[in-house]
């Protein structure tokens, strides 16, 4: 390129950089106040204000002196989807989003103007990826924390129908458990399952299959006692998604928190016919649990409305049921019934 081509060329680069920094802090600094105000999280708030100080040396006043707004002919376009954002979530993504493509912008027109900025601008996109795996892994990390009332899903007709009602009563987890479809069966309706889930804020979790897990990206699997270990579904999951795991005595729970799970199963606390022939662990367990847990966990086995009361004096946080909400008359009857339960009981101490 010659220099005449060059400086015939020059104020529009320099208008594309201003938009772009300008791009760029300003979802920075959506993000970063999410990070300080809702989640008092200092790290990842300071790594945006660090990031959006570096963009604002990058963004000298010859940048800015090219900024021709009344001849911008971009002002007036937005697409309906910035108008309506459901959720946080959503609203986090879109933002993260539109500061990456910002500073690939910065780094792609950015080798025309300076290479020190070209090359800054893509370290930052990187740290723009940690930052939202950070986010991604915080947020589940408190669901799980918060959450009280965990569904995990047997056969039915109408059962994403059944789940969403679920979810519109407030539910934060759901386990998809599927003993009888094949996998193709299976990863299809994880897929659909995962993203309502996600649409309602909730976490979803896989039974039995990492696998799967990773293929529909759901945020963790639960395992069994003889399922694979959980340094190997780590390993396949990556760090930043959940393990779960079912323990029935004192000794698998000891053992499944030394080896590192996120949460922990404990039941069965009655017999079930969901799980027939397995031998009920019975309350002494919960109490057990409940003086000894030191990672979230949630009663299973036979809980009902009828019993929640019990479980809940034996001192269990939180319940996992499969029957009572899934044949309810109304699951969202079913869900808001036991949240209001659940939440009677304050939380003692940290679960986590
Ligand atoms: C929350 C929770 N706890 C325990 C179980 C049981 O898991 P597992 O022992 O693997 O048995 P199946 O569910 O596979 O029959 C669970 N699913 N969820
Ligand atoms: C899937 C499962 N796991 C259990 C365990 O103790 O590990 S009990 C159970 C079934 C729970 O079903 P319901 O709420 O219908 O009794
Ligand atoms: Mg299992």
């Amino acid at each position: 390129m010659n220099d005449t081509s060059l400086t015939l060329m020059q104020p529009a680069v320099w208008r594309i950089l201003d938009a772009n920094f300008d791009r760029a802090r300003e979802g920075l600094r959506i993000i970063e106040e999410w990070c300080r105000f809702a989640l008092n999280h200092q790290a990842m708030a300071n790594e945006c204000k660090q990031m959006r100080q570096e963009l604002g040396m990058w963004h000298t006043p010859e940048i800015r002196a090219a900024r021709d707004t009344a001849r911008d002919v971009g002002t007036a376009l937005s697409h309906p989807r910035e108008e309506q954002r459901t959720g946080i979530e959503q609203l986090l993504q879109a933002n993260l989003c539109r500061v990456q493509e910002a500073l690939r912008v910065i780094e792609e027109y950015g080798k025309l103007y300076s290479p020190s900025v070209s090359s800054g601008s893509k370290q930052m996109r990187y740290r723009v990826y940690a930052l939202e795996s950070n986010l991604l892994t915080y947020r589940r990390r408190q669901l799980l924390a918060n959450a009280r009332l965990y569904l995990v899903t047997s056969a039915a007709p109408d059962l994403l129908l059944r789940v969403e009602a679920a979810l519109q009563g407030g539910l934060t987890l759901v386990q998809y458990r599927d003993k009888q479809n094949n996998d193709i069966d299976r990863l299809a309706i994880a897929k659909q399952m995962c993203q309502l889930c996600h649409h309602y804020g909730a976490l979803f979790i896989l039974n039995d299959r990492v696998d799967l897990a990773l293929a529909a990206d759901a945020d963790g699997v639960h395992l069994g006692q003889q399922d694979i270990s959980i340094a190997l579904a780590r390993q396949i999951l990556g760090t930043q998604k959940i393990v779960g795991r079912s323990t029935t005595n004192p000794e698998e729970m000891e053992r499944a928190i030394k080896e590192g799970a996120d949460y922990i199963g404990v039941g069965p606390v009655y017999e079930t016919p969901t799980k027939a022939g397995k031998a009920a662990a019975g309350l002494e367990y919960v109490q057990h649990a409940a003086k000894n847990a030191t990672v979230p966990w949630f009663a299973i086995g036979g809980i009902d409305n009828t019993n929640l009361d019990d479980v809940l004096k034996a001192g269990a946080p939180g319940v996992a049921m499969v029957r009572a909400i899934m044949n309810a008359e109304n699951p969202t009857h079913a869900v808001q019934f036991c949240l209001g339960m659940l939440n009677r009981v304050p939380q003692v101490g940290a679960r986590v």
